[in-house]
């Protein structure tokens, strides 16, 4: 029988604001993080993501609003931070020691570390468990918070940028065996991330903040809706789109007679069905567009959508 917690936690934030000093880094995010999803916590540079994270691990306070993991407080409440894992970039862990030595340390604050899940990654990142960590290269250590992330199995495990240092083959190998494991244990994934074309394909959930605000907090499928390629003979393309307002072109691109035009519907649930058959029946090709390019263009304005 699975464990009670395996289905993971879930995660509310109602107005939250954060503050270093006179710096808003969060300034009133409200989102939910549903329970066993795969979340993308998505934004620029400095847009507040490690913030949130730091305040969903207790690491510090919010200034306003509320943060409710499993709809408790999780501020000082050790019972619920020992089911609550954050990894990141830097790695979280014991620069001084062994491997073995913080995997050791990890395994004694995490009820439901695996022991077969952490061996098994060292060697899919080629690591080896003597080796002390101010030795490692920043791709490897990278690798290690990864391994310490995912045999952690915490039911709210976040994995702050954790990835980036890593080359592509490693990347890939982190983003196969997230999924393998999220699919054997199901529970709340955060992974917090530039490289959105990646990880794409895995995301189930999507939290955009945009200077320190939500800009998106939706499923993934709701916001790939709001975005559609349309190929076809250049004046009919053109016709198309001057006629429908809602839509606002991203980018156009022209191949001789053919053009390709990216755009976005102005709605935050995406072209109604009206519009959509007035797409198809008009002989042009209409195709998806990646989150990136919704992400480029939702960020490069300031439109909230939530
Ligand atoms: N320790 C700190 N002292 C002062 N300001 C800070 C501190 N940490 C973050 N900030 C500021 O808070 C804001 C949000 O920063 P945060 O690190 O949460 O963003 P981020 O989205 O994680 O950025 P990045 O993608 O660059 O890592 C930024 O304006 C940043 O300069």
């Amino acid at each position: 029988m699975r464990d009670a917690t395996e289905a993971g936690l879930a995660v509310d934030l109602d107005h939250v604001g954060a503050s270093y000093g006179r710096t808003e880094a969060l300034d009133g995010v409200s989102a939910t993080i549903p329970k066993g999803s795969i979340t993308g916590l998505l934004g620029r540079n400095g847009s507040g993501k490690t913030t949130l994270l730091s305040l969903l691990a207790s690491l510090r306070r919010p200034s306003f609003g509320r943060v409710l993991v499993d709809g408790r407080d999780p501020f000082e409440d050790e019972a619920l931070m020992e089911q609550v894992c954050l990894v990141r970039e830097s790695g979280d862990v014991l620069p001084e020691e062994r491997i073995a030595v913080n995997l050791r340390y990890a395994a004694s604050a995490r009820p439901n570390w695996d022991e077969d899940l952490a061996g098994r990654l060292l060697d899919v990142f080629e690591l080896r468990a003597r080796d002390t960590v101010n030795q490692l290269s920043r791709g490897k250590r990278s690798a290690l918070g990864v391994v310490v992330g995912l045999a952690s199995r915490a039911p709210l495990t976040m994995l702050d940028e954790v990835h980036l240092g890593m080359d592509a083959p490693s990347r890939y190998a982190f983003y196969d065996a997230l999924l393998e494991d999220y699919l054997a244990h199901p529970r709340t994934i955060v992974v917090s991330s530039h490289l959105i074309d990646e990880l794409d394909r895995m995301l189930e959930h999507v939290i955009i903040l945009h200077q320190g605000r939500t800009l998106v907090a939706t499923d993934v499928e709701r916001l790939r809706a709001r975005g559609v390629s349309l190929t076809g003979r250049t004046a009919e393309v053109t016709a198309l789109v001057r006629d429908e307002p809602s839509l606002e072109v991203l980018s156009e691109r022209s191949l001789g007679p053919t053009t390709e035009v990216t755009v976005i519907d102005r709605a935050p649930a995406g072209p109604d069905p009206d519009t959509l058959a007035r797409l198809r029946g008009s002989g042009v090709e209409i195709g998806p567009v990646g989150l990136q390019d919704l992400f480029v263009h939702l960020t490069a304005s300031s439109e909230t959508v939530s």
